[in-house]
């Protein structure tokens, strides 16, 4: 497997660039995994916030195959960093991706599952969602970004910074319009952050973003403000860092 690694004098980012998406795919189950099982080990739960995408998709696949003795799921908790206001089953719901990719199986309780209700509508969703990750302790926040540098639903451009808890986003520049959302200060509170860009189609944003942190500055990216309290990882597969 060829990977290379980059940090950034300025920044405690740290990039891991895969020649082939199928092994950035390994190295983040192994992250997971080793995350969970250090967690467990210390406090005897993990809990986990999911991500939409693609890239997510082929790691859950992986998951779903594993056994309770390999990942003690007994002990997971599962939350889900953004969701689209639809209904539960329509296609384009980041839980029923989750769902059809791994936790059908059952492996994970599905009363530590915590997934945002949209379906609900906005309004209603973004106050259970609050009370439901109230003192909660994120572990691990798995994370993707799209063309634009968004993360989550948190977009360009789109100011909440100031937000604790999440974020009801009513104009979205990609369908739907209505989004619940992590906001950066409550993805921010997470001890770990997995970022997963892969892709030719990130090869511009991901310009941008390498070239601020190579410059000590900080890209006006929704996905270059999150960090995580001890450690913030980025995993990349060769089209998205060199096109
Ligand atoms: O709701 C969304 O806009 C997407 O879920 C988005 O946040 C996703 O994480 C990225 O577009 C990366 O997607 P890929 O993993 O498919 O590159």
């Amino acid at each position: 497997m060829s990977v290379q690694t980059v940090t950034f004098s300025d920044s405690s980012e740290e990039w891991q660039i895969y020649s082939k998406t199928e092994a950035l795919v390994q190295a983040a189950v192994a992250y997971i995994l080793q995350a969970a099982s250090a967690t467990i080990e210390a406090r005897g739960a993990f809990n986990l916030v999911l991500a939409g995408g693609t890239t997510p998709i082929a790691i859950y696949k992986q998951l779903a195959q594993l056994s309770e003795a390999e990942a003690q799921f007994s002990k997971w908790c599962l939350f889900m960093g953004d969701e689209r206001v639809y209904p539960s089953d329509h296609p384009e719901r980041n839980s029923l991706a989750a769902e059809q990719a791994w936790l059908k199986n059952g492996s994970v309780p599905s009363e530590q599952i915590f997934f945002m209700p949209t379906e609900l509508g906005l309004e209603e969703s973004a106050i259970i969602y609050r009370d439901m990750i109230e003192g909660v302790h994120f572990d691990l926040v798995l994370l993707g970004m799209g063309e634009d540098g968004h993360t989550a639903s948190l977009f360009p451009g789109h100011n909440r910074k100031d937000v604790r808890g999440v974020i009801s986003e009513t104009q979205s520049p990609k369908a739907p319009n209505e989004r619940l959302s992590l906001s950066y200060q409550r993805i921010n509170s997470a001890a770990k952050i997995l970022k997963l860009i892969t892709g030719s189609a990130k090869f511009e944003v991901t310009q941008l973003w390498y070239q601020a942190l190579q410059t000590g500055k900080l890209a006006d990216l929704p996905i270059a403000k999150i960090s995580g309290r001890q450690q913030t990882l980025t995993l990349l597969d060769s089209k998205a860092f060199l096109g």
